[in-house]
């Protein structure tokens, strides 16, 4: 038997469970003052704990949200946003078992997904979570004009701190991309992951907007880090994206020529864009824009594998059957006929076998089979059924969420 017990927290442990993450990532804990900015965002309500003698010794987090899916629907979707257990207790099972108790309890709650974004690659994917969108990171240098032609012809203002608090998260629900991997931010996403970040003691971010024709149409926020030295006292700072949305191509071209345009910088850094993010044609010189690495972004969770599957749509192409395994959730375990007129549980014989991280991967389309294959994540299918897998799975546009929790 455990010498610690894993359970719902109440709202009396929110604020030691809020300090056990925060100690877990070797952060501070809040004072009072900013606890306060964010308490509302950490509610008890859908955080599992781990205690010992009453003591907090873990916590697994989450909020609803929904997913977009290829084709355009919307899943309810669990977003798994703060996991962390205290460093005198790893590697002891605990992690172990609050997710158990987590994907049972995101089972019983009906939501058919579930996703976070992982601090290391090797933690989640024991418990079927797959990389389902992958980012980019990307860097320009200055100068860098856009190409002539390009249109930009709206105008960018600064934000107050308190004027972006008020208008941001409107806009942010007004321009929905429809692209797959992209979720809602519900309110308690923005005091803990945006407005946090934009007082003096939590990163001094600016935020711009873009006016269009037909008034604001997208936002950056943005933070500014000195690279000067003693004995380099004129080198440029280096600019730092930290959120960029854009409704229309105008509104991207306009934000960037102004992130581009500012003063006393030298080079225009931002992660967390997606792999077929534009920017280098934007410009006129592309080669002033470089992808310095590729992350993983997305980690999903199928936790109702034929709901989920069924939410989506999927190309033209004869159907596969898939042969699904799952460790944690045996509900999920069975045979599934793909195909572009719907999806159904069969008996037929299988044309391809994989786990259900490995489906999570497949599901918006940010993977080919054929890698997934090569890998043996994907076993037991030749190269015309991989091909139909493809047909079927593959999206129009890169899947990519851009908000991180
Ligand atoms: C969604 C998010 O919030 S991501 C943030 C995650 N949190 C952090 O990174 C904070 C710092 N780290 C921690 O708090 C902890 O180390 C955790 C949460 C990552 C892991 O908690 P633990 O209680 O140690 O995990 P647990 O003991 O259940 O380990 C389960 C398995 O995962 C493995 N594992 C756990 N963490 C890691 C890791 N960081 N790297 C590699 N393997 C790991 C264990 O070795 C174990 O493997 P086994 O089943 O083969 O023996």
């Amino acid at each position: 038997m455990s010498d610690y017990a894993v359970r719902p927290i109440t709202e009396a442990e929110c604020r030691p469970t809020f300090d056990l993450l925060v100690r877990s990532l070797h952060g501070n804990p809040p004072p009072d003052e900013r606890w306060e900015r964010v308490r509302e965002s950490w509610t008890a309500e859908g955080r599992t704990g781990a205690f010992h003698d009453g003591e907090p010794i873990g916590i697994a987090s989450s909020f609803p949200t929904t997913l977009t899916v290829p084709g355009g629907a919307t899943l309810e979707m669990a977003a798994v946003d703060g996991v962390g257990v205290r460093a005198d207790w790893t590697r002891r099972g605990v992690l172990t078992a609050m997710m158990d108790a987590q994907l049972h309890d995101f089972a019983k709650r009906g939501f058919p997904v579930a996703a976070l974004h992982a601090s290391e690659a090797l933690i989640y994917g024991r418990f079927g979570y797959g990389v389902a969108t992958r980012m980019a990171t990307m860097q320009v240098k200055k100068p860098a004009p856009l190409r002539e032609g390009v249109a930009a012809s709206g105008r960018v203002r600064l934000l107050s701190t308190d004027e972006a608090i008020e208008t941001i998260p409107a806009l942010y629900r007004r321009m929905d991309s429809g692209r797959p991997g992209a979720i809602v931010r519900p309110d308690l996403w923005w005091p803990i992951a945006f407005n946090w970040h934009l007082y003096a003691d939590g990163g001094n971010h600016r935020v711009a907007v873009h006016t269009g024709p037909d008034g604001d149409d997208g936002f950056a926020k943005f933070h500014v880090v000195p690279q000067n030295t003693y004995l380099d006292p004129e080198r440029g700072a280096a600019l730092e994206i930290h959120d960029l949305h854009a409704a229309n191509p105008e509104a991207l071209a306009g934000l960037w020529r102004f992130l581009l345009s500012v003063d006393l910088v030298e080079v225009v850094n931002v992660r967390g864009r997606p792999v077929d993010d534009p920017v280098g044609l934007l410009l006129a010189d592309p080669r002033r824009a470089q992808t310095i690495g590729v992350d993983d972004e997305l980690w999903l969770r199928l936790i109702d594998v034929p709901a989920a599957l069924a939410a989506r749509t999927y190309g033209a192409a004869e159907p596969v059957v898939l042969e699904v395994q799952d460790r944690m959730l045996p509900g999920n375990r069975g045979r599934y006929r793909v195909g572009s007129d719907g999806v159904e549980c069969t008996g037929a014989d299988a044309d391809l076998q994989l786990d259900v991280d490995t489906l999570a991967m497949l599901y918006l389309g940010g993977w080919e089979a054929g890698p997934l294959a090569l890998s043996g994540r994907i076993t037991g299918a030749n190269a015309e059924t991989l091909a139909r897998t493809d047909a079927l799975f593959r999206t129009r546009t890169q899947p990519w969420t851009g908000t991180h929790f």
